[in-house]
């Protein structure tokens, strides 16, 4: 499944590349004010951070919410003081796009994360033309040449990766990477399957001074002190912000 919603995406991108080819998408993202410094909005502190997420749906649980107002979801989420915005731009099975980070870039002063299946470095320079701080790089989708690629040009531009695992193996070529900020996804990719027990038994591994996410299955204050008291310094929730209250939601895991 990774592979295939991998492959999707870039077909996808390739697709828009006809249209706007790679060198206005680079003059765009060169154009952009600087990227928001994404690790000092999410560096360790007394609460949990919280990476807030806008999601339609997921090819995992299915249609979501609808969310007609992207932007106005993401003022929410500061608002009730979320320290990142995590945009799904994938289309075709989480329901997302370039046109909502654009959206919400303009309606938020915090980081926004561009979440998608990136394998290109046109993907890279369309997240910066839209205006994303972050950039996800899924480890397990990409061989350790590309990877290396594209963690290079996300920082060239400014921009900060987070570099997702969900083994001790992954975990290590992260840290290989010099990645400083690395989540564990308790959803496997290729699967679907949850592990929740997965952040803590990599906790120990995560490389000196990397700041430690914990994705997934967030969906209530205990699940975020679970992942907490495993030592992790900010959650990645989506489902439970986009299907609840956000506000009441934020403020009790922060409260953690
Ligand atoms: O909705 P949840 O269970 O709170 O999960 C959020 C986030 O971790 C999940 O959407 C996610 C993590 N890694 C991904 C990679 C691609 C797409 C989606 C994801």
């Amino acid at each position: 499944m990774l592979a295939e919603l991998t492959a999707n995406a870039v077909a996808d991108a390739e697709s828009r590349r006809a249209e706007r080819p790679l060198a206005e998408v680079e003059s765009a993202a060169l154009a952009r004010p600087a990227a928001i410094d994404a690790l000092a909005a999410l560096r360790p502190a007394q609460h949990v951070k919280v990476i807030a997420e806008i999601k339609r749906s997921s090819p995992s649980r299915g249609s979501l919410a609808a969310i007609d107002d992207p932007a106005a979801l993401a003022r929410t989420y500061e608002l009730g003081g979320a320290s990142a915005i995590s945009v799904l731009t994938e289309g075709r099975k989480f329901g997302g796009s370039l046109a909502d980070l654009e959206s919400v870039r303009q309606a938020v002063s915090l980081p926004v994360l561009r979440k998608d299946f990136i394998a290109t470095p046109y993907q890279v320079f369309e997240a910066r033309a839209a205006g994303a701080d972050l950039v996800l790089l899924i480890v397990a989708a990409l061989d350790d040449d590309t990877l290396r690629e594209l963690y290079a040009l996300i920082t060239e531009l400014g921009m900060t990766a987070l570099v997702e695992t969900h083994s001790a193996d992954e975990l290590d070529r992260a840290a290989q990477l010099g990645a400083r900020l690395i989540g564990v996804n308790a959803r496997d990719l290729t699967t679907f399957e949850l592990d929740r027990d997965l952040f803590g038994r990599l906790a120990d591994r995560f490389p000196e001074g990397a700041i430690r996410v914990a994705e997934s299955a967030v969906l209530t204050a205990a699940d975020v002190a679970h992942y907490r008291a495993a030592g992790a310094d900010a959650v990645l929730v989506g489902e439970a912000l986009v299907t609840g209250d956000p506000i009441s939601n934020l403020s009790a895991f922060m409260a953690v």
